[in-house]
């Protein structure tokens, strides 16, 4: 209960508005209460004087004719009596009967508490003494009547009525603020904080599937109108928040779509960039190296025996009478014979061998070798393993002529190596082909047939 309380009050003074409302009212509610309170204490404070006024006009009235009687007949007992009575009025706290020669025939004083409003005797009065002369039949003055007045009692009680008023008057104007608070508070604060927590806490998501309830408010008035306006405000930014969601979505799609179709391209291009490579460095006959790759990778070679002293040879070898061949068994027979020695050349490469059709019915190769014999053996070797090859259809054997180089410090280009290994081979084909030849002696090493 009484946190339910709390939080009402927390609710009702938590937001800034309601802060400001509540000073607003409490000085408006203040300022016309103290007012109101002022006119009513000066207007009780003039009914006050003439009541007073009139109460002790009318005490002296009745009173001269009983004190003139006490003075004519000397009558001390009625004189008490009569200031007794005097003084039983708030007002007058002295009566005295004097006679003619300072005879006092009645003397009464009584003490009054004294005021304890600073400004009490400038509004009321200060003390003062009245002198009345008593008169009997007309005749000469018989005695003076002394009253002495004080307006210490008006003055309290005109303090305390007026402190009541003023805390009266408080109490009404904190009343009247507190319920012009809660009649604000009810019309304006409580629906605007509504609307502007809901608008606050809500995600457009609820906007866009109307999820958000309207607070609860039923007055028709520019508080319902601000609400509907902003509800729609928020929908409409809500489904545009939606569109672009989905374009984003869209976007992102047709990106991904994109870079498969981009991945998709980029490897088939690979793919016909490596065909082309092929291609361009392959025979497409014998699916050897062509003399391109040839001439690409040989530079290498070279390095290797300058960089690591890796000895090579170069080697040419090139069938015999081919043409012959071509001219009696026909170009397809021409075709197989070349690929069937392709299919040998490639078997008895070593690795790290380089061979390659070097064009027509040649093919040039760099083999490793430690040494100018060594290179020498393996061409012989190779000769011996062509004239054994079997080729359908070719009646006769099969023969090579080989030139052979290896390759020096000084051998600095491909090409001068190709140009020894091209005169070794000429050499070979001179001393009557089926023979290797290397550049240096210039002789076949192949015994003679
Ligand atoms: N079938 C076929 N023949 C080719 C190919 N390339 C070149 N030729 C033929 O190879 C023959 C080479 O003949 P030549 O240069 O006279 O050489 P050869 O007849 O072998 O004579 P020597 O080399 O002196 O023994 C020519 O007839 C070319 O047409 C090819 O790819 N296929």
């Amino acid at each position: 209960m009484t946190r339910r309380l709390a939080r009402r009050l927390r609710a009702a003074f938590g937001s800034r508005l309601a802060r400001r409302q509540v000073r607003l009212v409490l000085v408006v509610a203040l300022a016309a209460g103290w007012l109101l309170s002022a006119m009513q204490i000066v207007i009780d404070y003039r009914n006050d004087r003439r009541a007073q006024q009139e109460t002790l006009d009318q005490l002296v009235a009745t009173t001269l004719s009983t004190a003139a009687t006490a003075a004519w007949q000397l009558d001390g007992h009625l004189a008490r009596v009569m200031c007794e009575g005097m003084t039983a009025h708030p007002a007058i706290h002295g009566c005295r009967l004097r006679l003619p020669g300072e005879i006092l025939l009645g003397d009464t004083r009584v003490d009054r508490p004294a005021t304890w409003l600073p400004f009490g005797s400038g509004l009321f009065g200060g003390e003062r003494r009245l002198e009345l002369p008593l008169h009997h039949q007309g005749q000469s003055p018989i005695g003076t009547l002394v009253l002495e007045i004080s307006p210490a009692s008006a003055i309290n009680g005109f303090a305390t009525r007026m402190l009541a008023t003023l805390l009266t008057g408080t109490l009404r104007a904190l009343v009247l603020a507190l319920v012009l608070f809660a009649v604000f508070h009810a019309l304006t604060i409580r629906p605007i904080s509504r609307l502007s927590r809901l608008l606050d806490e809500a995600d457009d998501r609820d906007f866009a599937a109307d999820r958000c309830p309207p607070p609860r408010y039923r007055h028709d008035d520019e508080i319902l109108t601000l609400e509907r306006a902003a509800r729609s405000l928020m929908q409409r930014l809500a489904s545009r928040v939606e569109e672009l969601r989905s374009a984003k979505q869209a976007l992102e799609e047709t990106n991904r779509h994109q870079e498969q179709r981009i991945l998709e391209r980029t490897l088939e291009l690979e793919q016909t960039m490596q065909a082309m490579r092929q291609q361009a460095y392959s025979d497409s006959l014998t699916g050897l190296d062509n003399r391109r790759a040839f001439f690409e990778a040989a530079p290498r070679y070279l390095e290797h025996w300058h960089r690591y002293g890796e000895r090579f040879a170069l080697i040419l070898v090139d069938v015999d009478d081919f043409k012959a061949i071509n001219d009696r068994l026909g170009h397809d027979l021409g075709d197989r014979v070349l690929r069937a020695l392709a299919e040998l050349l490639k078997r008895s490469r070593r690795q790290g061998d380089l061979i390659a059709r070097f064009g027509g019915e040649e093919f040039i190769g760099l083999i490793k070798v430690a040494t100018r014999q060594e290179a020498l053996e393996a061409a012989e070797r190779l000769r011996g393993e062509v004239t054994e090859l079997v080729v359908k259809g070719l009646p006769w054997t099969l023969t090579v002529s080989i030139g052979v180089t290896l390759v020096t410090s000084d051998d600095t280009a491909i090409d001068g190596l190709v140009t020894r290994a091209d005169r070794a081979l000429y050499c070979a084909k001179r001393s009557g082909r089926d023979r290797v030849s290397d550049d240096d002696r210039r002789r076949e090493l192949s015994p003679e047939k």
